[in-house]
């Protein structure tokens, strides 16, 4: 636990669909500057904590602070606006927006901040995105629009960038990329929160990892503790 304010702080999480309750009180901190997983066999509730956290799925109890303020009850579009840019699954470019446009449309430069990701700080980190600025969003490679979807969310210069499942489906060459791009982002200090599969490589890119076990944090700890304990992944991972 870092001993100043984590960037974001959930409590007691609640939450689900309809009659089903999926989460039963997780609690999350990440600090800034933190590269954090969650983690977790398939339908454990890492998708419904991340749909939480942005406000597309109500709150049932507990509460999330961000950049301390609260965020519960704001819809979406004001999380967005505080910093919290989420790449989600199936990438959700769209098919008649050229490249350059979708990371025009969304841009957003915060206050004094400097460093911020405009349209040719993206093309640097992405130059497959360049050579494809004129194209639209349904010309492209599963690979290509992967590298769109975070481009995207990186013009919004979020505080918070949050993956999930961002390397679904994605061929290994490729998938190698999207961590690449990843361990740039944090070098640069840019505060991520992923879910993803691959566990042996996010325990080389991530601080922190969470555990997700039916709803809650069965587990929380370092890279240098995951790594050590392989029951853990067994026990919790499957692999
Ligand atoms: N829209 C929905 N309506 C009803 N139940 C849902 C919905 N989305 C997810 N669930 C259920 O909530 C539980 C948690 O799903 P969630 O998608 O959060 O899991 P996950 O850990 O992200 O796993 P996965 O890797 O499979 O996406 C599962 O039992 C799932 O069937």
């Amino acid at each position: 636990m870092s001993a100043t304010v984590p960037l974001l702080s959930a409590h007691g999480l609640t939450a689900g669909y309809g009659a089903s309750q999926v989460l039963f009180g997780i609690d999350l901190e990440i600090a800034s500057g933190q590269v954090v997983t969650l983690l977790g066999r398939n339908g454990m509730g890492k998708s419904t904590t991340i749909k939480t956290l942005i406000g597309d799925l109500t709150l049932r109890q507990g509460s999330i602070q961000f950049g301390g303020q609260r965020l519960d009850g704001l819809r979406p579009d004001a999380i967005a606006r505080l910093g919290m840019a989420v790449v989600p699954e199936g990438r959700q470019c769209f098919p008649n927006l050229t490249v350059h446009e979708h990371l025009v449309a969304f841009a957003d430069v915060r206050n004094g901040q400097r460093d911020s990701w405009n349209v040719e700080r993206i093309y640097r980190m992405f130059p497959r995105l360049k050579e494809r600025a004129q194209n639209l969003g349904n010309q492209l490679s599963g690979g290509e629009q992967q590298m769109l979807a975070i481009g995207r969310a990186l013009s919004t210069n979020p505080r918070l960038l949050i993956l999930d499942e961002a390397t679904e489906g994605l061929a290994p060459v490729i998938r190698e990329e999207i961590w690449q791009c990843l361990a740039q982002l944090r070098e640069a200090g840019q505060t991520i929160l992923v879910v993803d599969k691959y566990v042996d490589r996010l325990v080389r890119l991530a601080d922190r990892h969470f555990i997700l076990e039916r709803g809650r944090v069965v587990w929380q700890g370092s890279s240098a503790e995951l790594d050590s304990d392989r029951s853990l992944w067994k026990t919790h991972l499957g692999v």
